[in-house]
């Protein structure tokens, strides 16, 4: 029995990949000084794992902005129109196709799975050849640094042909993979690696028939032109093609007790396994922070043990442990029974050993560890706040009038448009701006008791008149408060709602060298005090054109924090949605017409095995009507969802019975057109029409080339414009400067439609 991980968080304790980066792109770290200190912070990672425990050492999973760029890196994959930059070095061009260049568009970001971690989508232009192998220099540096024979970790081929894009055919594109793949796995063999893991994390998805078969040609090759020994490792829910991968001549297969744990284990019991592989098995939650009940965990592994034989068994997280922030260690702030219930990264590595003494030396050598366990859960369940009744009461006493507006959306968009008045193709922003080092600053020391309550609260108010201003001047139509007030958009929510707890140090990579601390929502969510209404109003106060109330919605609430176990999501949605439509009510008793919930984590949230889908859209639109159903019928509400890939969920977007929608368009939005005019999609919409996550400045004529092809299926009172995504990344120069641009764009557009 060994303890095998999957991955480890790449940013850093104390984000220190995070602060590398941004130096070495601000050009105050020569390229060697940072190769020297990144190799230095993956080698610190390495020795925290061994510390830990780990025995099959995972290399290569660390990566300077993403795995899934590294392997189409490694690969060659790399669009035509970063020609210009291969001059430059393979680092600078790596970083690149991750964040754009003057002029040259970046790679597209998308979701993970069904995670808040972005990964760059591949573009197959070019034929896959094995151009470099940062795999093999990892193993090499664990090799020289610590002696160490880790165990390669890298991106399966059937996954990396799933998440990318650009091909013709897909049998075609998977089988260019085939030789390219062998040569760096054989090169993996030659300098010692005695096992690979390759992620093919795709292998959960609902597949067809000719998928699987393709699957199996795929690894059947590997094995037979390679010496490896693959661990085929799935994740983020049970196998589908449980029996055909069995069959597969791999070492090992890893499956994923967590999620998935009730179909793998019903194939488990149905098929057995194979006597010659190994089982990861994946034991501890790598996507959740609830410490593990040790004393169910090791009941698994027992029954595992009727299946496998405890030589053939590897300990695991159910993922990569990319998905929590490092120790709880360093948490001083939080409530002691809830901070004793949690279990990052380096705790569910303690875990996994705890296990296995249990396993191999007997219970009673870790008895002490496991009662401990089960008393943190217990108090856990016994803390203050987790069932609030009054909660309970009144989602329980929800009735059908609760989720329907007062008026249908066709009358509805009538009355909105006298009460509002807005010139065609009105001009906006999705709510957030610039958050510039001086305001984060600010916040610090507001935290840390530097400066007060009321200095902090006059400086946002500054903030918010100097941009109401801005905004003026620029031309646009429906302005925003900005967001100043908020460090994060779920975050900022969390602090103020009953139910949730924040962590002080509690970073996960959301991507590159951004960031963002999940909240912990353990206990009944319920508002307090106002939300947003101090802000928007004063916002509203100082300008005659509509200011838009800012809201996040109770999906993204949801999926962006770490959950509770122990209430159905549905539940939960309920109840932040309750919060927010008290909200919203104030907000429109003060005057606010434009209330926008966000809804980013929509599509994200969307289960992966089909079968589990009506079920989530029905609930999730459910609640969006809850939190908004309740406002006059001219209150005009939008919503917004900044990833493409919409399709799934545009009927779902119809259920939500939103008046307007903005979503995501500009780093590849001509499908998403073409699906909402096939879809008929008849609500206001505001298709992004600048990237705001890369830095460089879109042109006009760019913007206003794309709003004309729009045009072609959507009427001009129907289409807004507005950037892709909230602008608080940006420098305020970038910002004002783009959205001069975009208002521009409209102003052309507007001119040549005669309006
Ligand atoms: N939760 C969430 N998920 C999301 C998104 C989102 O907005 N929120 N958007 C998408 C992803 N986009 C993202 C866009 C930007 C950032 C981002 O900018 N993150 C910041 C951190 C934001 C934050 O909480 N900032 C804190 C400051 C945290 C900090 O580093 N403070 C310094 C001090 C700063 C100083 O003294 O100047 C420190 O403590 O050391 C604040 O504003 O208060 C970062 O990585 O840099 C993250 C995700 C999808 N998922
Ligand atoms: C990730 S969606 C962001 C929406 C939010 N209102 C913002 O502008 O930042
Ligand atoms: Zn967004």
């Amino acid at each position: 029995m060994r303890i095998s991980n999957l991955g480890y968080p790449r940013i850093g304790e104390n984000r220190e990949l995070k602060w590398l980066l941004e130096a070495y792109w601000e050009g105050k770290l020569e390229e060697e000084d940072f190769r020297k200190r990144v190799f230095q912070l993956e080698e610190n990672h390495w020795r925290r794992q061994l510390a830990l425990g780990v025995e099959i050492l995972p290399v290569g999973d660390f990566s300077l902005y993403d795995h899934v760029l590294d392997m189409a890196f490694a690969l060659g994959l790399i669009p035509q129109r970063f020609e210009p930059l291969e001059k430059e070095g393979s680092l600078k061009l790596y970083f690149a196709l991750a964040r754009g260049a003057e002029g040259i568009r970046a790679c597209a970001l998308k979701k993970w799975f069904d995670t808040n971690y972005h990964y760059l989508v591949p573009e197959w232009e070019k034929e896959p050849r094995l151009a470099s192998n940062p795999y093999l220099e990892a193993f090499r540096r664990a090799k020289q640094a610590l002696g160490v024979s880790g165990k390669p970790v890298l991106l399966g081929p059937f996954t990396l042909m799933k998440l990318s894009r650009g091909y013709k055919d897909w049998r075609e594109a998977l089988e260019s993979l085939l030789s390219p793949y062998a040569a760096l796995l054989e090169q993996l063999v030659e300098a010692g690696a005695e096992w690979v893991q390759i992620d093919e994390p795709a292998l959960v998805l609902d597949l067809e028939r000719p998928e699987i078969e393709a699957v199996e040609k795929v690894y059947n090759y590997l094995v037979e032109n390679t010496k490896v020994r693959i661990m085929l490792q799935t994740y983020f829910g049970s196998l589908s093609c449980y029996p055909e991968v069995m069959r597969l001549p791999v070492a090992g297969v890893g499956l994923d007790l967590v999620s998935g744990r009730k179909h793998n284990l019903a194939n488990l019991e149905h098929y057995g396994f194979p006597k010659d592989k190994v089982l990861g098995a994946g034991l501890v939650n790598g996507r959740n922070v609830w410490r593990t009940d040790i004393k169910a965990a090791l009941e698994l592994v027992k029954y595992l043990t009727s299946f496998v034989s405890p030589d053939r068994l590897w300990l695991q997280p159910s993922c990569s442990l990319l998905h929590l922030p490092v120790s709880v260690a360093g948490e001083k702030g939080l409530p002691p029974e809830l901070k004793n219930a949690l279990s990052f990264a380096d705790e569910r590595l303690k875990e996994l050993r705890i296990l296995k003494e249990a396993l191999t030396r007997g219970e009673e050598t870790v008895r002490e560890e496991i009662e401990e366990a089960s008393r943190a859960r217990q108090a856990l369940d016994a803390m203050p706040g987790r069932v609030v009744p009054a909660v309970r009461r009144r989602v329980s006493a929800l009735g059908e009038e609760e989720f329907v507006r007062s008026v249908p959306f066709e009358e509805r968009q009538q009355l909105q448009a006298e009460k509002l008045n807005l010139s065609p193709l009105p001009t906006t922003t999705i709510g957030s701006f610039p958050q510039t080092p001086t305001l984060r600053s600010i916040r610090a020391r507001f935290r840390r008791g530097e400066i007060s309550k009321q200095e902090y609260r006059e400086f946002i108010r500054q903030e918010i008149a100097r941009w109401i201003r801005i905004q003026e001047e620029i031309g646009l139509d429906v302005l925003v408060h900005g967001e100043f007030e908020r460090s994060d958009m779920v975050e900022f929510f969390a602090a103020k709602l009953s139910g949730f707890a924040l962590t002080a140090n509690g970073w996960v990579q959301s991507y590159g060298s951004r960031c963002v601390k999940p909240p912990i929502l353990y206990g009944d969510v319920w508002r307090r005090e106002s939300l947003t209404v101090a802000e928007t109003s004063y916002a509203q106060s100082l300008t005659s054109k509509p200011v838009k109330g800012i809201l996040t919605g109770p999906v993204t609430m949801i999926k962006w924090s770490f959950v509770r176990e122990d209430l159905e999501e549905e539940q939960i949605a309920y109840q932040i949605a309750l919060a927010l439509r008290d909200e919203i009510a104030e907000l429109e008793k003060e005057g606010i017409r434009i209330i926008q919930v966000d809804e980013p984590a929509f599509r994200e949230a969307l289960p992966l095995k089909k079968r589990e889908r009506p079920q989530y859209l029905l609930w999730s639109a459910q609640a969006f009507r809850l939190a908004t159903a309740g406002v006059k019928p001219e209150t005009q509400i939008h919503t917004h969802m900044c990833y493409a890939d919409l399709e799934e969920v545009l009927p779902a977007l119809e259920g939500m019975d939103p008046d307007v929608v903005s979503v995501e368009a500009a780093r590849g939005g001509a499908e998403l057109v073409e699906q909402l005019g096939r879809h008929g999609f008849r609500r206001g919409i505001g298709l992004g029409v600048f990237d705001v996550h890369s830095p460089y400045l879109p042109q006009e004529e760019e913007m206003e080339r794309f709003l004309s092809r729009v045009l072609e299926v959507f009427p001009p009172d129907r289409l807004w414009v507005n950037p892709d995504c909230g602008l608080k990344t940006r420098k305020e120069e970038e910002a004002v400067e783009a959205l001069r641009r975009m208002v521009a764009a409209a102003r052309r557009l507007r001119a040549r439609l005669g309006r």
